[in-house]
């Protein structure tokens, strides 16, 4: 009817007459006996709509029995799916990048899963940590599969939020609007080293306590140090205290504040769309658009299948080892470094083994992770949508520092 109407109008007619409004005008108002088919309907008694909205987002012919119950049961999700249905994505030669953040989210999704089922398993006792770590490797069906899956998950997981923060920094896809996705994007992979950090401890075993201690001391060079050293430490040295804390992090804190932080960044990516490199678009480099739901998340799923095969095989060709337990009196092992991914942060400490040095050190690279989280907002030529190759070279700067660090660190020391 609102469609003829507005026929008419286009074509300079008058709109019909609306019919006589027995029908909608009754069924408007809840409680009163329809006229028409409700002309059997008790009065006073409320008989709903027969008809109901379209329940089909795909757009399928009617379906009896079983599907149609379905159907029916989720149209309530018609506005997510037509919303979603909305949403396209650009297609250029650099669009490969976009699969990152979908895998960085599924590796994590993995570690959902892996890390409650190892929760089934695990104590977070000095006491008990390294055995129930082992009887989880040894005795508990699948237990060694689902143990090596959540270490080497976690590893693609960061390894992908490196690669996903480098390319969307390099197409530029923090200027505006999207200024509050880079950062929350920042919060997120620095919740992500936090699990890493949180994580390597649980086992407790002899390199991830020593491990630990050179971690939790790194502030005791800044003043007020020794209060941070504290809360991470729940005492002066690392022990059953540290071992609880740590755990209370990597399975409550940081999980909450993650699963917040990243609704935040998914809502953004849905409700801003993804972004072109700066000048795509006016250069006719957009070779079109394909729709986010579902082309693009089919496309997204078999990157996951990917990663998938990718993981399976290195948990099992390539598994961790179990390592002996840590004893807090023996002396520090030779050659204990943290996680690959913490390796620039220690090489550039290690570089500044004079006096005052460390400070330094972490000054310099608090300033770094400043000024990197405030790009959006510095880059001002990107927000006109002019290219800004000072920006480029500043990242190209920023990735050759990290790489060329955490590769000396792997010459020093070996994998
Ligand atoms: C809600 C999610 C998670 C839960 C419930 C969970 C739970 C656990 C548990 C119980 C352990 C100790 C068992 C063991 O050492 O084998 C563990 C270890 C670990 N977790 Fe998680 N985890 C979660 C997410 C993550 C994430 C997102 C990361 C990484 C970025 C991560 C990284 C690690 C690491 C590196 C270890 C030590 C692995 C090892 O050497 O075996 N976890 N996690
Ligand atoms: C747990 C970590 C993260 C997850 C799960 C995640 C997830 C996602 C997903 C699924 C997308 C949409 C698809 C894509 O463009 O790849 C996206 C887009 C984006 N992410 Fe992340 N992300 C994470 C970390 C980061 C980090 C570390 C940054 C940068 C510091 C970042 C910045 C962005 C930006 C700027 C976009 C918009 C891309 C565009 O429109 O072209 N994200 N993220």
């Amino acid at each position: 009817m609102a469609e003829e109407n507005n026929k008419n109008a286009m074509a300079g007619k008058a709109p019909a007459k609306p019919k006589p409004p027995a029908a909608k005008a009754v069924a408007a108002k809840p409680g009163a006996p329809k006229a028409g088919a409700a002309g059997s309907a008790k009065p006073g008694v409320y008989k709903p709509e027969e008809k109901r909205g379209e329940v089909d987002p795909f757009g399928h012919k009617k379906q009896s029995g079983l599907a149609s119950w379905a159907q029916e049961r989720y149209s309530v999700l018609n506005p997510i799916f037509d919303y979603l249905k909305k949403k396209e994505v650009p297609q250029h030669r650099h669009s490969f990048w976009y699969y990152f953040g979908g895998l960085t989210l599924f590796f994590f999704l993995i570690q959902i899963v892996t890390g409650l089922l190892l929760l089934l398993y695990y104590r977070p006792t000095e006491a008990e940590a390294f055995a129930r770590f082992v009887y989880i490797q040894t005795e508990v069906p699948y237990g060694w599969l689902i143990r090596q899956v959540h270490a080497w998950s976690a590893n693609l997981m960061v390894l992908m939020a490196f690669i996903h923060m480098f390319s969307t920094f390099f197409m530029k896809s923090y200027r505006k609007p999207r200024e509050m996705m880079w950062v929350s994007g920042f919060v997120l992979l620095l919740l992500t080293l936090g699990f890493g950090f949180t994580g390597y401890l649980l086992p407790w075993n002899e390199l991830a306590f020593f491990a630990t201690q050179i971690g939790t001391e790194v502030p005791l060079v800044m003043p007020g140090g020794e209060f941070i050293v504290q809360i991470l430490r729940g005492g002066e040295e690392v022990g059953a205290e540290t071992l609880t804390r740590m755990f209370a992090m990597h399975v409550v804190l940081l999980p909450g504040i993650l699963m917040l932080v990243l609704s935040a960044h998914l809502l953004l990516v849905q409700v801003l769309g993804t972004s072109a490199p700066i000048g795509y678009k006016e250069a006719g480099l957009i070779k079109g658009y394909e729709k986010f739901f579902p082309t693009f998340l089919a496309k997204d799923a078999i990157g996951w299948m990917i990663g998938f095969a990718l993981l399976i095989y290195l948990a099992v060709m390539f598994p961790w080892e179990i390592g002996v337990k840590a004893d807090p009196l023996a002396a520090a092992p030779f050659g204990i470094k943290p996680e690959w991914y913490f390796w620039a942060q220690f090489q550039l400490l290690k570089d500044f083994k004079f006096e005052g040095g460390e400070l330094l050190a972490i000054i310099l690279f608090t300033i770094g992770g400043i000024v990197w989280v405030l790009v959006p907002f510095i880059d001002k030529k990107a927000s006109r949508e002019e290219r800004s190759p000072m920006f480029t070279i500043f990242g190209l700067l920023v990735l050759a520092f990290m790489l060329v660090e955490t590769y000396r660190v792997y010459l020093e020391y070996g994998w």
